[in-house]
C-alpha cells in the first residue's frame, strides 16, 4: 500500500505533524514487521539460516559508508558534512580493527564464514545487491533533503535491535554477546544520527511538496530493507530456492 499523498492544496504540515507522518510510515512499513525477522528473533531459524542473514546483511553494512560519502560529496553545508562524516567513522573506524564493519565481520567470523568470502559478496543474493545499490543511487541522485530523509529508518532501529539482541542471545547457542557487539554500539549511534536527520528534515522540508518527498523517501528506504528480507525468506525459508551462484551451506569453502 502506498502512502496517502498530502492533498496538493493543503497547507504545509507543522514540524510535529511531519514527524508524526514519518513515524506513521515506520509503523506500517519498517522491517521489524517482516516475517523473517520474527523467525530470526524468535529462535526459529537454524544456524545456516542465520548465517545466510549475516552474510547478506554484510552487503548493507559495506555500502552504508559509500552512500554516506555520496551525500557528503554533494553538500556545501559544513555542519551537515561534519555530522555525516561521523557516520563514516562509525562504520569504517579510524584504524584497522575498529568500526562497525569490523564488528559485523566478528559476527560472520563467529558463524564460521571466511572473511574473504563474506567481503567478496560473491555469495550474496542478487536481490540483496540490487536493493543496496538502489539505496546508494537514491542518495546520489535525489535531492539532498530526500537523501537525508532516507536515513530516517534509523528512528525505528533501536526497538528492533533491542528485540534482536535479546531474542538471539536467548534462543541461539551459537550466538554470544561478543558476536553481537555490533548492535550494542548502534544503540547509541542510531538515536544520535536519527535525531540529527529528523531535525534537518523538519527545518528544510517546509513546502507541502518537500514534505511529501521526504515521506516518500522514507517509504522507499523501508522498501530497501523489506526487499532484502523477502529475498532471504524465499531463498532460505520457503520455498528455499537459492538463486544460481548465491550461498548455500558449504559454498563458502569452495
Ligand atoms: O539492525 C537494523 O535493523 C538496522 C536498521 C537500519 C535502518 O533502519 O536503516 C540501519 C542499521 N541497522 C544499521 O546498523 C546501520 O548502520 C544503519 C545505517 C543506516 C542508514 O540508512 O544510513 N541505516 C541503518
Amino acid at each position: 500500500m502506498s502512502n496517502p499523498s498530502l492533498p496538493t492544496d493543503a497547507p504545509p504540515l507543522s514540524g510535529s505533524e511531519l514527524e508524526e507522518a514519518l513515524r506513521a510510515v515506520g509503523a506500517r512499513r519498517y522491517h521489524n514487521l517482516h516475517p523473517f525477522h520474527r523467525l530470526l528473533h524468535g529462535g526459529e531459524l537454524d544456524r545456516d539460516q542465520v548465517r545466510a542473514w549475516a552474510l547478506n546483511r554484510y552487503c548493507y553494512q559495506a555500502m552504508i559508508p559509500i552512500k554516506d560519502a555520496g551525500l557528503i560529496a554533494r553538500t556545501d553545508d559544513r555542519e551537515l558534512r561534519r555530522a555525516w562524516l561521523q557516520r563514516i567513522v562509525d562504520h569504517d573506524g579510524k584504524q584497522d580493527g575498529e568500526g562497525g564493519i569490523e564488528r559485523w565481520l566478528r559476527l560472520t567470523d563467529g558463524l564460521d564464514l571466511p572473511r574473504a568470502y563474506v567481503m567478496s559478496m560473491r555469495g550474496a543474493l542478487p536481490a540483496t545487491r540490487f536493493a543496496v545499490a538502489a539505496y546508494v543511487h537514491f542518495v546520489r541522485e535525489r535531492s539532498l533533503l530526500e537523501a537525508v530523509a532516507s536515513s530516517l529508518t534509523e528512528l525505528f532501529s533501536p526497538g528492533i535491535i533491542s528485540e534482536r539482541v535479546a531474542g538471539m542471545l536467548a534462543n541461539y547457542s551459537f550466538i554470544s554477546t561478543e558476536t553481537l557487539s555490533y548492535f550494542e554500539t548502534r544503540l547509541s549511534q542510531a538515536p544520535r544520527d536519527a535525531d540529527f536527520a529528523l531535525d534537518y528534515v523538519k527545518r528544510h522540508a517546509v513546502t507541502r511538496s518537500q514534505q511529501q518527498a521526504v515521506i516518500d523517501a522514507l517509504s522507499f528506504k523501508c522498501d530497501v530493507l523489506w526487499a532484502q528480507l523477502d529475498a532471504l525468506y524465499f531463498s532460505y525459508v520457503e520455498p528455499r530456492f537459492v538463486p544460481p551462484g548465491a550461498w548455500s551451506p558449504g559454498a563458502e569453502q569452495a
